[in-house]
């Protein structure tokens, strides 16, 4: 016995002798790259957990420069938090730093989430990031339009009780319920009971959902995760060994956290057994009909192959956020995506052409989850011209051969990255709309400028432009994501600092919350100054384009930007036709809160002020939400 206890702490000793020199070897090889002194193991971790690695970030970019090394478990991570730079490093590089998920699941079913699109790298990432192309065109978020009308006004209604009674809501809380339905009826055409209020039958399901996505986000990071998470970081050889332990021995957070992925997943994969019950019923005949030969099928499997090997990285990209708001909504936008996406999903676009209408909201449960073959013979499920259907329609025309697995992983991604971040961004334009009034009061008079009782398109965004320009300082001032990351897998010929060569295996973090703070390139940084975006505020413009970054840039640029663009100012010109916000005490200054995304740590909370069809001259009233 006395034996082996010596052996294991002659083993421990050792393993702490390797990691001392492995950081002192570190620390030398990167010496001309200035950070924080960070001891072995612990790291930078302390002042994070501190400060929370938002501010802890920028107060390392006040003192060490724009560009800074941070410390973290065993090995150090570059940020580069000056928005050129930033610039370079996105366009330059495309995959993606992704550490490994752990599960409280000894299959680790719930961690296939990993082949999302913003987790996948190589061939995998460029075949799925066509694929999901077609889903963000001006044709599409044209046929998104209606339905995000329809949750907003919906959410609008919901506020009436609380605005009659003079009661505060947790906006961002209302916001999430918004976002979620708009991704049921997007992502997958159905319903998922998100906003039904508490006397449907179908409440329960909704709320489950939405608790289940917030504990994703909420715990997701390392922060605020399992406990397991900083031992990864600590030990990235052991990646398996810590695996194998946390599925075995889980901490509640752990617990937690793969419940609410395997409940995610679940949603996912019963819509694609009744998407497939579906395609089977005795309805779908004349479907069958029109589906290709086999020898068809793999021609357009080649021919998609080609052209996610063809694509540049530019047409991946397609068109970024200009800095000034858009004068003209969806113009010139599918002109760059349109090459590689036409080319590598014709199959999905005759699919998206032939469903043309908006995506119809089912009630996707007016049967039990399992019975997938009653709803679909009853019409339920999956509907055309959803970013499900077009992505199994694809497949079963034989496009890209994605397993369920993967497109599985695409709708969970779809849910849970079209769910917080719209939510946050638009509860931080409340949040300062409600603390400035000047903000709210010309928001107020610009939407009072398109009838309550019209229903918005696409193209009716063009007509807002200061309610772009808020949404645009809030993601300036608060971007949900406060860093972007790569992965460099070769050898890159510049320096990220003098002596600091990009070499392969690094990681770098671009950090847009730290130079959207940055007084060298905003004039009044920390102030809530929506007119910078309009040609108006040209005196308050920052001094380059690059120093907006909050939906990334490069290849990886965030797909969905211009739906969340098109929710949020849909959303925003709603609340606020009918509504002013009065911020509840004591929450100026935003407290907030890194999970996944940087969110509100204890929510937003306002009161709605009706403002009442007199203050809009020939007003009709809000338009009643379809059911
Ligand atoms: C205000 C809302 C949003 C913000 C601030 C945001 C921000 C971002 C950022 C910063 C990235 C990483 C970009 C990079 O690495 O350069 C990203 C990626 C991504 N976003 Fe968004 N996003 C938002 C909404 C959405 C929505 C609504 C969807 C889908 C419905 C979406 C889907 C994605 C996906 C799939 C990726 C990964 C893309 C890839 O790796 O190719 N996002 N987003």
């Amino acid at each position: 016995m006395e034996g082996i206890q010596d052996a294991a702490a002659a083993l421990l000793v050792a393993a702490g002798i390797v990691t001392v020199v492995l950081w002192a070897l570190d620390r030398w090889k990167y010496r001309a790259c200035p950070g924080p002194f960070a001891l072995p193991l612990i790291g930078n971790l302390v002042p994070i957990l501190k400060y929370g690695l938002h501010e802890y970030l920028d107060m390392c970019r006040r003192k060490y420069g724009r560009i800074f090394k941070i410390y973290l478990g065993s090995a150090h991570f570059f940020v580069v938090a000056d928005p050129e730079v930033a610039r370079a490093v996105n366009n330059r590089l495309v995959d993606r730093f992704i550490g490994p998920q752990l599960s409280a699941d000894p299959s680790g079913k719930d961690s296939d989430q990993l082949l999302g699109l913003a987790t996948a790298n190589g061939e995998e990432w460029r075949a799925l990031r066509l694929s999901w192309q077609p889903a963000f065109q001006s044709g599409s978020l044209e046929r998104y339009a209606a339905l995000m009308d329809e949750c907003a006004l919906r959410l609008v209604e919901q506020l009436a009780p609380a605005a009659a009674e003079g009661r505060a809501v947790d906006i961002w809380r209302s916001l999430g319920t918004m976002t979620m339905g708009v991704v049921g009826g997007t992502a997958f055409g159905v319903s998922l009971h998100t906003m039904d209020d508490a006397s449907s039958p179908h409440y329960e399901e909704g709320q489950r959902l939405l608790t289940a996505s917030a504990h994703v986000f909420s715990s997701s990071s390392f922060v605020n995760g399992s406990l397991y998470q900083p031992l990864l970081l600590i030990f990235p050889k052991a990646v398996k060994a810590v695996q194998w332990l946390a599925a075995r021995l889980p901490d509640t957070r752990l617990v937690r956290l793969t419940k609410a992925r395997q409940l995610i997943r679940d949603v996912s994969a019963d819509l694609i057994a009744d998407w497939r019950a579906s395609a089977a019923a005795p309805g779908a005949a004349a479907r069958r009909a029109s589906e290709p030969s086999a020898a068809d099928a793999a021609k357009a499997e080649a021919e998609a192959a080609r052209a996610a090997a063809s694509a540049t990285l530019e047409e991946l990209q397609g068109e970024a956020p200009t800095l000034l708001v858009e004068a003209t909504a969806g113009s010139a936008s599918d002109a760059a995506t349109a090459t590689a996406s036409e080319a590598g999903s014709a199959a999905s676009d005759a699919a998206a052409a032939a469903a043309a209408d908006a995506p119809r909201t089912n009630e996707r449960d007016q049967a039990a989850p399992a019975a997938g073959e009653k709803r679909a013979a009853a019409g339920l499920g999956v509907a055309p011209g959803s970013f499900l259907s077009l992505m199994l329609d694809r497949k079963a025309r034989g496009g890209a051969r994605f397993s369920d697995d993967v497109i599985i992983a695409q709708a969970n991604t779809f849910i849970l990255a079209g769910y917080e971040t719209t939510a946050n961004a638009l509860s931080y334009a409340v949040y300062a709309a409600a603390a400035n009034p000047r903000v709210q009061e010309r928001l107020a008079s610009e939407v009072d400028t398109f009838g309550r009782g019209r229903r918005m398109g696409h193209s009716d965004l063009a007509a807002f432009p200061y309610a772009q320009a808020v949404i645009k300082e809030a993601l300036r001032l608060y971007p949900p994501a406060i860093m972007t990351n790569r992965r460099v897998t070769k050898q890159e010929g510049f320096e990220l600092v003098p002596g600091v060569k990009i070499k392969k295996g690094m990681s770098i973090f671009t950090a847009p919350y730290c130079f959207h703070r940055d007084e060298a390139y905003w004039p009044r940084p920390l102030e809530f100054l929506p007119e910078r975006f309009l040609p108006e505020g040209s005196p308050l413009a920052p001094t380059t384009e690059s120093a907006w970054l909050a939906f990334g840039g490069g290849a990886r640029m965030c797909v969905g930007w211009r739906f969340a663009m098109q929710e949020a100012v849909l959303a925003l010109v709603r609340l606020f036709q009918a509504y002013t916000f009065e911020l509840s005490p004591g929450q100026v200054p935003l407290k907030l809160r890194q999970g996944l995304t940087l969110s509100p740590a204890e929510g937003v909370w306002v009161t709605p002020v009706a403002r009442g069809a007199a203050d809009v001259p020939g007003a009709a009233p809000v338009a009643p939400a379809a059911a």
